[in-house]
């Protein structure tokens, strides 16, 4: 049987757990608080992020990153992107020789602007043909809920990719393999940036006109970006990058969307950011992305109005003023 450790028993990670142990392995979660993995391993709940979901009675939970570890083929990584490099650095060592690390998360470093895979190749210096990502439109609660839904497994190593491809693989999670990791990865980050953006104009009351801009002018933009940064066009129009896009986008259970949502209603963003329990990557993730931007020398127009309002002190109307820009050829 195939073991897997994941690492964060937030919504996604418990969500992702799921599928591998309908898939057919082993899995060991690893979470931070000692009452959350008794009650799991207790009740097969994980009452807090995924309430009324019922988890494989296979799965176990600990506080112990070396008995999650322990003879774990894949290691799946699915903390808040700004918590990796401390806490890999610590679980680490504890990693077997051979192990495949596999990124759920979507942000980007602040600071260095790395990409998760690559905070993962510094931290573990494992070779790049050794870490995964996975990504697509993956709402954790529908997911749970075993709602049908497809994604994309990527690693520059095919044969890596196919193999956790196939530790995935359950009726109702299509995994597709892909060897461009860099567009998943921006596909993934970027689009949290989009739905901060989507989410305001909803929140001022705008129609589905500006919303369906904002989406194709976001596509569009971390297209360019993913131009710049080598990824493979093709990704953006598929599931890692339009599908999560619109997911995202659209739907009341994105906590980017829903946290753009109450700053376009007019909450303060010091008061929203202390009501969100669980994390809004974007908000944190629009500056690495806005550096990556100037980096390539790539004009974001949407990411530069998001990173003006979240940390710039503008209200949300200026997001407004990006649909007034000079009249130009659609590129
Ligand atoms: N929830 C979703 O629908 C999806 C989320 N993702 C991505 O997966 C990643 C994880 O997201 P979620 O599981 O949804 O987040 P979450 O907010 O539900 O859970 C985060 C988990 O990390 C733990 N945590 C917080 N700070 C930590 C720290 N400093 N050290 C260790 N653990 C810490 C929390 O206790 C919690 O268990 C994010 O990058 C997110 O963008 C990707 C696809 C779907
Ligand atoms: O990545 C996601 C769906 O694919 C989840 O988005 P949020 O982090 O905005 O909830």
């Amino acid at each position: 049987m195939t073991r897997c450790a994941v690492f964060g028993m937030g919504s996604w990670g418990t969500a992702f757990s799921v599928v591998l142990a309908e898939a057919g392995c082993d899995v060991v979660m690893w979470g931070r608080r000692p009452e959350q993995a008794d009650a799991i391993n207790a009740r097969h709940e994980n009452e807090e992020y995924l309430p009324g979901i019922a988890l494989p009675v296979g799965i176990e939970a600990t506080t112990d990153p070396a008995k999650a570890a322990e003879g774990a083929e894949f290691v799946v990584l699915a903390v808040p992107s700004q918590t990796l490099r401390g806490n890999l650095t610590a679980w680490a060592p504890m990693l077997s020789d051979d192990a495949i690390l596999v990124s759920l998360m979507k942000g980007v470093e602040l600071g260095t602007a790395n990409r998760m895979s690559e905070v993962i190749r510094e931290v573990a210096g494992v070779p790049e043909g050794r870490i995964a990502v996975v990504s697509g439109p993956n709402l954790a609660m529908e997911i749970a809920q075993r709602q049908p839904a497809a994604s994309v497994v990527a690693c520059t190593d095919e044969e890596v990719a196919r193999r956790l491809q196939e530790a995935c693989h359950t009726s109702y999670f299509r995994p597709y393999t892909n060897t461009d990791v860099v567009g998943c990865e921006l596909g993934g980050a970027v689009k949290n940036v989009i739905a901060l953006a989507v989410g305001m104009a909803d929140g001022m009351g705008m129609g589905d006109n500006t919303k369906a801009t904002l989406i194709t002018r976001g596509l569009a933009e971390t297209a360019r970006l993913g131009a710049a940064m080598g990824a493979d066009a093709h990704t953006f129009a598929g599931l890692a990058g339009l599908g999560d896009l619109v997911a995202t986008c659209t739907s009341p259970l994105s906590r980017n969307r829903t946290f753009g949502e109450k700053i376009g209603r007019g909450t303060p963003i010091e008061e929203a950011v202390r009501d969100s329990r669980q994390i809004a990557e974007g908000f944190k993730s629009c500056e690495s992305v806005q550096m990556l931007a100037r980096r390539y020398g790539v004009e974001m127009p949407i990411t530069d109005v998001v990173v003006s309002i979240m940390h710039g002190g503008k209200p949300p109307t200026v997001g407004m003023a990006l649909l007034s820009r000079s009249a130009k050829p659609e590129r």
